[in-house]
């Protein structure tokens, strides 16, 4: 059955978006197109039974979350840690008899850190980041990190002061250069880093760590240990996040005289190291989707599937956020009501539109409320199946709440959230 919530005596549709609210707008049409049966004629727009009675109930199975696979969140327990030795033997394998290039694994490593990075700490709100980069290919991953971070909408700035000569380090730091991304020396760095950055990416050592911290990396070390006297001092220190390794931990021991940096969030790269058991930051992910069955056989790895086309993916639960704080910064171009379209269909039509080229997940997903004669309001997630200038058409069964609810008031309305775009576009009737 086709519900049709569309032009009928009136349909009022207000635009609303960020910008201050437009007039509403009012227009009328016959409900003329379908012959609808008397008891599913509304005088807004109508039930029309298509010829055969298709159910076409929409909804998504057990498990998903509106249609979207909740993306794999793993418990801690059922992961496999490497030691030391192992860690290194997996990337001489990997980069030995299973053909892969230290250039490939670096460049996926620091593409994973990245996209971990933006899963938890988006760059509307946390900018500035500073990646210290050491004198291995850990400090390679940050180098290539700083880099997506920047096409990501980040500013970032590098601190790189072992710098090699090998080409594909070299490499590295020209292709930052040509994005005008400062390298700073440990020199210029401030002496508090909490007013300058939001995010500290830690690429100094990884699993080749071993003995206590040379210069210059231990006083670096230190001025990331020392954040934490800020956030005593009601100064929001910058976010840590450590690639692989938290610099400066014992690769397999962890932080074991206790006053290691304490990262907010550990990308641990193909598997986690012994010492990510150590790891008490609220945000723990994996990188390196390039394990193949071999590595993941022979050291009997037990890894999180990766959701998607992800290239990371989170280990153990999210941290409990507290809902009032959730905001995001709506930064959007101004809309007003000049720009609005004469008739809301038009309008619609173009946000659609918009949303459509934005490739955003499901823009014909519409919350429908409708309200039974007990006067009870109900929504439920229908999929848009067109729109035309009778209005908008979806698809329900006549046994649905929805259909009882719009023959006992035939009053409805319609919400479109275009997410990636800040906007939204309710459609309400009324009798007037
Ligand atoms: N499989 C993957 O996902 C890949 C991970 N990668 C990253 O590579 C590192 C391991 O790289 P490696 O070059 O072997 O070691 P480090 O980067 O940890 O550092 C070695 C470097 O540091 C010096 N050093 C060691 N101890 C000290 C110390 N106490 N003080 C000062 N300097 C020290 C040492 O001399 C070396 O020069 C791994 O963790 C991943 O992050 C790759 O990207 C490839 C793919
Ligand atoms: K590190």
């Amino acid at each position: 059955m086709r519900g049709v919530l569309g032009k009928s005596r009136k349909m009022i549709c207000s635009l609303l978006s960020q910008a201050p609210v437009s007039p509403a707008y009012y227009y009328r049409s016959s409900p003329s197109i379908y012959k609808p049966k008397p008891s599913n004629r509304f005088s807004w727009g109508f039930l029309a039974p298509i010829p055969s009675p298709a159910i076409r109930v929409f909804c998504s199975k057990p498990g998903e979350v509106g249609g979207l696979m909740a993306s794999s969140v793993q418990n801690q327990g059922s992961i496999s840690y490497l030691t030391q030795r192992e860690a290194a033997e997996v990337d001489e394998t990997l980069m030995g008899p299973l053909g892969f290039s230290v250039d490939q694994l670096m460049e996926l490593a620091g593409l994973s850190v990245a996209t971990s990075i933006n899963e938890v700490y988006k760059p509307s709100e946390y900018n500035r980041v500073l990646a210290i980069c050491g004198p291995g290919n850990n400090g390679g991953d940050g180098l290539v990190a700083a880099r997506h971070l920047y096409h990501f909408g980040y500013k970032p700035f590098v601190c790189y002061p072992k710098r090699t000569q090998k080409p594909l380090y070299s490499g590295l730091v020209t292709q930052l250069e040509s994005l005008s991304i400062p390298f700073l020396s440990v020199d210029e760095l401030p002496m508090d880093l909490s007013k300058d950055f939001d995010i500290l990416v830690d690429a100094m050592f990884g699993f080749s760590f071993h003995g206590a911290p040379r210069p210059p990396f231990d006083d670096l070390i230190k001025k990331l240990i020392n954040l934490h006297y800020y956030e005593q001092a009601q100064r929001k220190p910058p976010v840590i996040v450590s690639v692989d390794i938290p610099s400066g931990w014992h690769v397999e021991e962890g932080d074991v005289g206790g006053d290691g940096i304490k990262p907010d969030m550990l990308v641990s790269l193909t598997a986690p190291k012994l010492c990510a058991k150590k790891f008490s930051g609220p945000h723990h992910f994996l990188g390196g989707r390039f394990v193949p069955p071999a590595i993941a056989e022979k050291y009997k790895l037990q890894l999180p599937q990766y959701p998607g086309i992800s290239m990371c993916v989170r280990i153990g639960k999210p941290p409990q956020i507290d809902i009032s704080s959730l905001r995001e910064n709506y930064i959007s171009p101004e809309f007003l009501e000049e720009q609005v379209e004469a008739d809301p269909l038009d309008q619609f039509r173009k946000w659609f539109d918009d949303a459509m080229a934005a490739n955003l997940k499901e823009p014909n997903a519409m919350a429908l409320s409708t309200t039974g004669k007990d006067g009870k309001p109900s929504s439920r997630m229908v999929l848009l199946k067109g729109v035309d200038k009778d209005g908008f058409v979806w698809f329900t069964n006549y046994e649905s709440q929805k259909a009882r609810q719009l023959s006992e008031n035939p009053h409805a309305a319609l919400l479109f959230y275009w997410d990636g775009l800040n906007r939204q576009y309710p459609t309400s009737m009324s009798d007037a």
